[in-house]
């Protein structure tokens, strides 16, 4: 039963647990303080206890202490009636943040907002509202079937250090405390209904992310590497360009995956799945990586690889992305040498002048003590790491998929290879619909047929588009096209000519 709550770090009465943990005492009595039936009866017995056992303490040799902690707080145990459960933010050294403590911290902000005194807001889903969560030491009480419960909020100090010269971030934790004679309604089925409706609530106030782990490194400060922005990209699949058929064919294999839960678990593969987007520039690559995050309700985390400093560091920031996400590496040819290992900086002064400006720029970024390995890449894909969570996408876009090496692009590790590509005259009326609202005109056969033999990206078809000016109506804009089309096509035949003839020479 228990361990269906991951982060339910411990359950146990609450003297024993965390026998050494003076906070936990405190929260212990601050439970029993609002207990006023109970402590009306034990109360007298607790203080006088609790006096004689102070001055024990005070005057018995430190070696001592310990003992008369543990006897005491047994013997306090026998008179205290209530169990504490406790629900800690993160597990582990560092680790995930535990989604039980997400839930809870959902579930409560129904009953924050009514009987908590100090409250925290949250900007909503697009931004229309504030979610209230109850703050750090606030203390609220929730009612399952007639039986009364108590939820704190504690927090342990950033004194202790994990063993690094940095100080740990301060941890969080909930603190449930009920009636002895509860425990099995509150461990069965209160703590179920807990997590189910946290889990549903957060979904429902949930606000997208976008997640970068470029933020220079100072992220020891924070309990995380990622920093984040919401996320707000306007393009869906309906405005993005291309060819219906491929772009149905898209959208169901990821609303196929998302549904495929049992699917995954049956055939024992993790509940991931990679896609390789690859095209020319301004085919709308990152545009469709901002519409599958829209259908699918999901975050992006935009994976900087020139900004992580090994594997190691690259296996921290994927334990830390949460489930029902895309995380995502631009330009991956740009930021890795597929030999296998990271290219060394005075390698960079000569192979700069062969590379495209693209990659130049990814290069100048790079820092020089980076040891990110095409090994530790494909371990982050599809290593054991990477199952932690489930319901994934992982998607790569590349310029150049030849010069991708064929371990990383294998079925498997990118199951969907999807090639954005120049615009056709389907994609064409794609724009036309979106900028300028229309299904059809006079002036359409006359870019079908120039545009079936000019190479002209998604993205120059749609600058020619775009109203600049009041006077840009629909007519002006498509002969503008028309214009910019054939001067692509006059181009490409002078080029090609000059291939054939490259002096020039006339018979
Ligand atoms: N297929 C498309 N459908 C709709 N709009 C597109 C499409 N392709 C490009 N665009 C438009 O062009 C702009 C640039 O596209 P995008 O950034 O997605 O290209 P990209 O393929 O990611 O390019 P790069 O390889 O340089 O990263 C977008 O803002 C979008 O408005
Ligand atoms: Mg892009």
């Amino acid at each position: 039963m228990y361990s269906l709550f991951s982060g339910l770090q411990s359950i146990s009465s609450a003297g024993e647990q965390h026998h050494q943990n003076t906070s936990t005492t405190a929260t212990m009595w601050m439970g029993a303080t609002s207990m006023a039936g109970w402590w009306a009866a034990a109360g007298p017995t607790i203080a006088s206890f609790m006096f004689v056992w102070a001055m024990i303490q005070q005057s018995c040799p430190r070696a001592f202490r310990h003992y008369f902690e543990k006897y005491s707080l047994r013997f306090m145990n026998y008179f205290h009636p209530y169990i504490q459960i406790s629900v800690h933010e993160y597990v582990g050294e560092r680790l995930k943040r535990s989604e039980a403590f997400s839930a809870v911290e959902s579930y409560l902000s129904k009953n924050s907002s009514q009987s908590a005194t100090r409250l925290k807001a949250e900007i909503g889903q697009d931004s229309t509202n504030l979610v209230l969560s109850m703050d750090d030491h606030e203390k609220v009480t929730d009612e399952f079937q007639g039986v009364k419960v108590w939820w704190v909020l504690n927090m342990t100090g950033s004194s202790k250090s994990s063993g690094n010269s940095f100080p740990d971030p301060d941890r969080r934790y909930y603190t449930l405390t009920f009636h002895k004679r509860s425990r099995k309604l509150i461990t069965e089925t209160y703590l179920k209904h807990v997590l189910g409706e946290g889990k549903e609530i957060r979904v429902r106030n949930r606000q997208r992310k976008l997640f970068t782990n470029g933020s220079g490194g100072r992220w020891y400060y924070s309990q995380t590497m990622w920093s984040h922005i919401v996320f707000e990209h306007p393009a869906t699949f309906d405005t993005i360009a291309m060819e219906s058929e491929k772009k149905q064919e898209i959208i169901d294999d990821l609303l196929t995956f998302t549904r495929s839960k049992e699917l995954y678990a049956r055939i024992g593969k993790a509940w991931k799945r990679g896609y390789l987007l690859y095209g020319p520039p301004g085919t709308g690559k990152s545009t469709m990586i901002a519409a599958m995050a829209n259908l699918l309700n999901y975050d992006v985390y935009d994976l900087e690889l020139t900004a992580v400093k090994n594997n190691t560091q690259l296996r921290t920031l994927l334990i830390e992305t949460t489930s029902k996400s895309i995380v995502v590496i631009e330009d991956i040819d740009c930021s890795l040498d597929l030999t296998g290992q990271r290219k060394k900086k005075e390698e960079k002064s000569t192979d700069d002048k062969e590379k495209s400006p693209k990659e130049s720029s990814k290069k100048e970024e790079d820092d020089t003590s980076s040891k990110v390995t095409l090994s530790g890449l494909l371990n982050f894909i599809d290593g054991l790491w990477s199952a932690s969570g489930g319901e994934r996408l992982i998607v790569f876009t590349t310029n150049y998929v030849e010069k991708l090496d064929p371990a990383l692009i294998r079925t498997g590790r990118m199951d969907k290879h999807i090639e954005l590509s120049y615009c056709s005259f389907e994609a064409f009326k794609v724009l036309a619909k979106n900028y300028l609202n229309l299904e059809t005109h006079l002036l359409f056969d006359q870019i079908k047929e120039l545009i079936r033999c000019v190479k002209i990206t998604p993205a120059d078809v749609a600058e020619n588009l775009m109203p600049k000016s009041p006077n840009d109506d629909p007519d002006k804009l498509l002969r503008k096209l028309i214009q910019t089309l054939e001067g692509v096509k006059t181009a490409a035949v002078e080029r090609e000519s000059q291939e054939v003839n490259p002096e020039g020479l006339t018979n």
